[in-house]
């Protein structure tokens, strides 16, 4: 566990994190958004100590991070960036190993780590082991530096806009990656990014920051229906909102059960959102669809009044 007391950080007169209180359960993926400057990567790298707090306490499961020695912080925490900070002239297989070697693991066991966590990123070992970062797709180099991130196996996480500089389709790809992988090693995550997008869609914590405070947090579906003020109103995408939170709903949430009519022509996975129930609604100029299971199987219906969450009454 995670947790930041009244924490503040000075640089010179100038104040960058102005008093802040945080705690990051166990497992929890927490990401931090905020204008550029509010405070965020300083926010990260006071956690492992790459910059010292002015003021406050930082406790890693109750113990404060100034009282670790430096080689066990850099096992307990893993970090990973969005330049990927590979080292130019090692080679993939080099790097992953990096923090291992560092912990003075024999040479085998560095060996097996680095291939286990190549085939947990999907590189192929025989592809890119020998290869360096020059030599490596954007894609590639970030799934290396996440590697490298977790090759200790250590229980938290720090990732500072790790999927950064990356096109739309390789992001979602890394975003699902890092939901699976998540859904697997429970890891306790701090991430960093500017996209909403992407933090709704990865936080079980949305910490929203604005000029080295914290505004609002909580859970994102929480902030998206009550931003404490305009400021979040609008971070969070504005009138967007509503399409915001119907991307992160499943169907399953508003459907019906089927009932005695006709089986709606177009179907939608159970496991689709909202918002793709919609687009399929807008696209095919429909009011109804079916709802089916991972077999194909009807299972219910789902209304565009349902959707848009009026009750069974009003239909
Ligand atoms: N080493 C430093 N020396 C002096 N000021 C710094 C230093 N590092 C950061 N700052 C200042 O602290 C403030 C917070 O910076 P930080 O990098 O944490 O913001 P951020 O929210 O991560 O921004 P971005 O989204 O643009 O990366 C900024 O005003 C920045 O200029």
């Amino acid at each position: 566990m995670i947790e930041l007391i009244h924490v503040t950080k000075r640089f010179g007169d100038a104040v960058a994190v102005d008093d802040i209180s945080l705690s990051v359960g166990k497992g929890e993926l927490c990401v931090l958004v905020g204008t550029s400057g509010c405070g965020k990567s300083t926010t990260l790298r006071m956690i492992n100590r790459l910059i010292e707090h002015s003021d406050g306490e930082i406790h890693l499961d109750g113990q404060p991070v100034r009282e670790f020695r430096e080689e066990v912080l850099r096992r307990r925490i893993g970090y990973a960036i969005q330049s990927t900070g590979l080292f130019p002239h090692w080679t993939v297989e080099r790097n992953i190993g990096l923090v291992p070697r560092l912990l003075k693991w024999p040479a085998n066991r560095v060996r097996e780590r680095v291939e286990e966590l190549m085939a947990l990123l999907e590189l192929s070992m025989t592809e890119f082991a020998d290869k360096y970062p020059s030599q490596l797709s954007g894609g590639q180099a970030q799934r290396v530096g996440v590697a490298r991130a977790l090759a200790a196996d250590p229980e938290i996480l720090l990732m500072d806009e790790p999927f950064g500089a990356l096109d739309p389709i390789t992001r979602e790809s890394l975003q699902d990656e890092l939901a699976r992988l998540q859904a697997r090693l429970h890891k306790t995550i701090v991430f960093v990014t500017h996209d909403m997008d992407e933090a709704l869609r990865l936080a079980d914590r949305l910490v929203v920051m604005n000029q080295g405070r914290i505004v609002q947090q909580g859970h994102p579906i929480e902030l998206l229906r009550a931003p404490a003020d305009a400021f979040v109103e609008s971070l969070l995408g504005g009138e967007d909102r509503g399409l915001k939170e119907a991307a992160l709903l499943p169907v399953s949430e508003r459907m019906s059960p089927l009932g005695p009519g006709p089986l709606a022509e177009e179907r939608i996975a159970r496991h689709a959102t909202l918002r793709e129930a919609l687009s399929v609604m807008l696209w095919r100029h429909v009011e109804h669809l079916a709802v089916v299971d991972d077999d194909e199987v009807p299972i219910g219906e789902l209304s565009l009044r349902r959707l848009v969450g009026a009750r069974d009454h009003d239909a």
